[in-house]
């Protein structure tokens, strides 16, 4: 049930939840850009998000150039956004909250 496909009034319900968080425009995906102090910082938040999305088993598509991470979260199963896509959106914010930036 966490993987069922969140319809358009679910998606805006969900998107007041997370703070500055992008949908695309197929409302498919949930996108934001982290930039932080130096590599070691954004590598540093990248290997503690890795460990939620392990125990969520929900995992990001994300670029990392330098001290900038580009993340985009979709549920590749249901073709679109879904809980697993909010639950990890929420987590990384609490992961950068956590860190002092
Ligand atoms: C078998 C395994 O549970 C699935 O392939 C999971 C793994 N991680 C995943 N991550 C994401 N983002 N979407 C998925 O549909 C997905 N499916």
């Amino acid at each position: 049930m966490k993987r069922q496909k969140f319809d358009s009034t679910a998606i805006s319900e969900k998107l007041a939840t997370v703070s500055s968080w992008e949908i695309d425009a197929g409302e498919t995906a949930l996108s934001k850009t982290f930039k932080f102090v130096d590599f070691s910082e954004a590598f540093g938040f990248m290997a503690r998000a890795a460990l939620v999305a392990e125990k969520l088993d929900h995992h990001p598509e994300w670029k990392n150039v330098y001290r900038t991470v580009e993340v985009r979260l979709t549920t590749h199963d249901a073709g679109g956004l879904t809980g697993l896509d909010f639950e990890l959106a929420i987590a990384m914010d609490r992961i950068v909250g956590s860190s002092g930036h």
